[in-house]
């Protein structure tokens, strides 16, 4: 079963930082349902924009202030759902350096983000299951993306060159000798992610005391088994959600980043480049595509420009049910980058993706046999009933129904 959806485009503007406190800066961002207005401080010029979800997280204790709970509600809860049905989910977080990616993604302490929330989630709704029939298999796999170079975060020895990307169609895009491994709880999780983030590359810069210098994808693998018992067999339907926290995009004048900082932050705003070419690209023929015009052409999506694209091929524009996080700072100091997040995430939001069901052929075979007894069942009632009534007064049409079932 394809299911046709936008990306869906959630927008987050956290508390001023400390950095942006001494600059005095004023506030340039403003949200009123799912409408966030920004104001070019320098001529008082509004642009306004309209997303699937705006979350003001400005003011902690204010009227319409967005929490990590009621964020994960929202957004959690939803690729949760999607997952249990069989589809593929990506969350990813976007946006300018110490916008509050990880804050959304992570969280901070005491503070869990949409991912721990997540799979604690997760695990409660499997522990609660109680069809005998049905069983569950969780695997995760870790990775981060560091100047162009795919690392696998599980392990201990980092490989000194890059893991492969590659693709097959059974397996669809996927890491080559990348770690998968199972888990029963959360806290297997919970360990793992700790071990996996004392890997990850992070670094101090002028806009963030702990910058991600890499771009970290997080994947769960959840399988679901019904065992049939008239027919002796087991069908696996399996999602697989990519969770992804991406590096910022950051100006070198006002990161202060030299050396070695400034070698990632080009490598991070290339491939992040890479990522608005792609979406450009999608967003355009999505554009062509809705216009109806049967010669609109459609432009090649550069998919293979870099590891971060080939690594999203299936969130954008693929077989998944995606979200975008835009994380914005709310100081007029950053109005230029907010735009451009603004800007980035509208056109995202433009993608449309055709997500299936990942369900063995078994499984296929019967949920399709199933419906198919439904219709029958109904149209034989259906058929009665009518019968009972005017028996000899068949129309031709449903007599043709009767044929073609
Ligand atoms: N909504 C929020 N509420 C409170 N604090 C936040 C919020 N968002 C971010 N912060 C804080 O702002 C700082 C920067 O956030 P974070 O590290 O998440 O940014 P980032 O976008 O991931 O940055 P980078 O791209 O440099 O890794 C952190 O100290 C974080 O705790």
């Amino acid at each position: 079963m394809a299911d046709t959806s936008s990306v869906q485009i959630a927008v987050r503007m956290r508390p001023f930082n400390e950095r942006e406190k001494k600059l005095k800066t004023a506030k340039c961002v403003e949200m009123v349902g799912q409408m966030c207005t920004v104001t070019d401080p320098e001529s008082g010029k509004e642009r306004q924009f309209s997303f699937n979800y705006c979350y003001d997280s400005f003011q902690p204790g204010s009227e319409h202030f967005a929490s990590q709970e009621m964020v994960f509600r929202d957004l959690g809860i939803s690729y949760l759902e999607n997952a249990w049905k069989g589809y593929n989910c990506s969350i990813f977080a976007y946006g300018q350096t110490g916008a509050g990616k990880s804050y959304s993604m992570t969280g901070a302490p005491g503070q869990p983000g949409i991912i721990p929330r997540g799979l604690a989630e997760m695990f409660q709704r499997i522990d609660a299951n109680d069809d005998p029939d049905l069983s569950f298999r969780v695997e995760v796999s870790f990775l981060e993306i560091y100047m162009e170079k795919v690392r696998d975060l599980f392990s201990a020895t980092p490989t000194a060159g890059s893991l492969k990307v590659r693709e097959s169609p059974k397996l669809g895009i996927y890491v080559e000798g990348l770690k998968k491994e199972r888990v029963a709880c959360y806290e297997d999780v919970e360990q793992l992610m700790e071990l996996g983030n004392t890997m990850r590359t992070v670094a101090q810069t002028n806009m963030n005391a702990v910058s991600s210098r890499s771009h970290s994808v997080l994947t769960v693998l959840l399988t679901q088994t019904r065992i049939n018992k008239e027919s002796m067999t087991a069908s696996d339907m399996t999602s697989k959600i990519n969770l992804i926290d991406l590096a910022g995009s950051e100006r070198q004048g006002k990161t202060g980043a030299e050396g070695q900082r400034l070698k990632e932050g080009s490598a991070i705003n290339q491939s992040l480049t890479a990522l608005g070419n792609v979406i450009e690209a999608l967003a355009d023929n999505c554009v062509a595509s809705a216009s109806g015009k049967k010669k609109a052409k459609k432009r090649l999506v550069p998919y293979r420009d870099s590891k971060l694209t080939r690594i999203l091929q299936e969130s954008l524009g693929g077989n998944a049910k995606t979200i975008m996080v835009a994380a914005i700072s709310p100081a007029a100091d950053n109005f230029k980058e907010t735009l451009s997040t603004l800007r980035y995430a509208n056109r995202a939001s433009k993608i449309q993706n055709v997500a299936v069901i990942n369900e063995s052929p078994n499984e296929k075979v019967i949920r399709e046999l199933k419906d198919e007894v439904t219709r029958l069942k109904a149209m034989l009632a259906a058929a009665n009933g009518t019968a009972g009534r005017c028996c000899r007064r068949t129309s031709s049409r449903s007599r043709k129904r009767w044929r073609l079932s």
